[in-house]
């Protein structure tokens, strides 16, 4: 199976690319989507980040509220680190979960929308690498139109990132999502075609060993919260 990875900053255009792939045919494991679900109420990532940030960022009903979470976390980097480390295993295990299911089914291509693979280092799992980019400006008006946010919140949440520019000069494919959608559907056809191209054998075995070795690390990381 090709795992092939889907990247960028936050507000770049990964989800916009991402259902043009999935309309085009092409599944997506989207990181974004198991991070919301292993934060659910009473899940294991519920827990961990309870036990790091108290009582104080639920909602009365007992969910997370995000957006206090999101205030915290994207205002403050040391916060931010204690966040990451409590919800990786559970992120991790819920890829891991994803992909299992699509390498049993026997999926030929599928694409993970991850957009802390680089920071996570998870990204020689996948190839190849596409990086969704647009430029600073684009990036900022996007993100703050999207989430009705201030200029101070969107500048926070896209400085908590690598830098968009290093992104691109680690990937194998950019997307440059600075013009229309018109535009970038163009370009992602171009990528259907790239990345469903039959798989050559130093692939298949790097897959291979990709998938053994995450077994490995989740087996290792259950055994650790077992003791
Ligand atoms: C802090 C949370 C609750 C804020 O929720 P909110 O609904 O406001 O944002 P949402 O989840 O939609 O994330 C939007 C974007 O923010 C960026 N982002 C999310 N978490 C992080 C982080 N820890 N560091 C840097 N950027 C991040 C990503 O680009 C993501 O696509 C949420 O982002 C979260 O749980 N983050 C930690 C989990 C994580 O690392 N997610 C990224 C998956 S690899
Ligand atoms: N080419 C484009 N032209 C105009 N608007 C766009 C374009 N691409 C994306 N957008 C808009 O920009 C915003 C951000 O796009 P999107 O949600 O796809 O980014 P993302 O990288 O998935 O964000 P996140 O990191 O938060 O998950 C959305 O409101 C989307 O509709």
């Amino acid at each position: 199976m090709r795992m092939v990875g889907l990247t960028g900053g936050i507000a770049s255009g990964k989800s916009t690319v991402s259902r043009q792939l999935q309309a085009q045919g092409i599944p997506v494991i989207d990181a974004d989507k198991v991070a919301q679900a292993v934060l659910r109420k009473n899940t294991w990532g519920w827990r961990r980040v309870v036990a790091v940030f108290g009582n104080g960022i639920l909602q009365e009903n007992g969910e997370v509220d995000r957006a206090k979470l999101g205030e915290i976390v994207f205002s403050d980097a040391a916060k931010r680190k204690q966040l990451n480390r409590a919800m990786e295993p559970c992120i991790m295990s819920g890829l891991f979960y994803e992909i299992l299911k699509h390498w049993i089914l026997g999926t030929s291509v599928v694409v993970l929308d991850v957009p802390l693979l680089f920071e996570a280092k998870i990204d020689w799992l996948t190839r190849p690498i596409i990086v969704v980019w647009v430029d600073d400006l684009t990036q900022e008006t996007r993100l703050m139109a999207r989430d009705n946010s201030s200029k101070e919140q969107a500048r926070n949440r896209i400085t908590s990132q690598l830098p968009l520019d290093v992104k691109r000069a680690r990937a194998d494919i950019v997307i440059d999502n600075s013009g229309s959608l018109e535009q970038t559907k163009v370009l992602v056809n171009e990528l259907k075609k790239t990345i469903t191209a039959p798989p050559s054998w130093k692939e298949l075995l790097f897959s291979r060993f990709g998938v053994a070795a995450m077994v490995i690390g989740i087996i290792s990381i259950t055994a650790a919260r077992l003791q």
